[in-house]
């Protein structure tokens, strides 16, 4: 398997998921985009939304925290995080970083859909307790993804293209980088996926106590 290191621990495995894990991958984001607790718009404080449209398990993010029920939407309970999804992120923290990675418990998914022209801003994953690295899976249309550095919002920063299936993490002193999708690329997504626009899978690790019976 081909690995890139774009920073110091932020690296680019392509062609990571095959096409059946691509495919699993594509159904259960179908299942947790449906409500309750299912993909919605995101508003930000600035009266502004987000072009992606975002679901969440684990933990529910809004800007700019997290809350154990969808505070800013319908209120229910954010949908669990399942153990095999910790495994896989696991299983791509060694692909990343080498068999000697430490696992870790993850317990955070965010699922960002692009369709159309949608885009990601600049943005540091920051509201996390934990330094665990960042797991990001792609589905569907082509993207750019735009990493940079841990200072600021412009340069220096790579622009990486991701495909169907590709994988991306960033750790140690990439963990906090600014990062953001400038554009997404309608109609490349694979022929052999039913998926038209592009799904991310952000794995991450929150490092918080769950309360009781949540
Ligand atoms: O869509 C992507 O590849 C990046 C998503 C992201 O940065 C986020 O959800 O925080
Ligand atoms: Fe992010």
């Amino acid at each position: 398997m081909e690995r890139f290191e774009v920073a110091p621990g932020a690296v680019f495995v392509p062609d990571y998921l095959d096409m059946d894990l691509q495919r699993e991958l594509l159904a259960a984001c179908r299942a947790w985009a449906s409500g309750p607790a299912g993909m919605r718009t995101v508003r930000t404080p600035g009266g502004g939304a987000m072009s992606a449209k975002q679901v969440c398990l684990g933990w529910h993010w809004y800007p700019y925290k997290y809350a154990p029920t969808v505070e800013d939407g319908d209120g229910r309970p954010v949908k669990p995080f399942p153990e095999w999804l910790g495994r896989l992120a696991n299983e791509a923290v060694a692909a990343a970083y080498g068999p000697g990675a430490p696992a870790d418990r993850y317990d955070i998914a965010v699922v960002n859909f692009y369709d159309g022209d949608a885009r990601m801003g600049m943005h540091r994953d920051q509201e996390e307790k934990s330094l665990a690295p960042v797991v990001s899976f792609s589905l569907g249309d082509s993207c750019t993804f735009r990493f940079g550095n841990t200072e600021t919002r412009t340069r220096p920063y790579r622009d990486v293209e991701l495909h169907s299936g590709d994988l991306f993490v960033f750790g140690g002193a990439s963990r906090l980088a600014f990062h953001g999708v400038p554009r997404v690329r309608p109609g490349t997504s694979p022929q052999e996926l039913d998926l038209k626009g592009r799904l991310n899978i952000t794995l991450r690790v929150s490092g918080f106590d769950r309360p009781a019976g949540t």
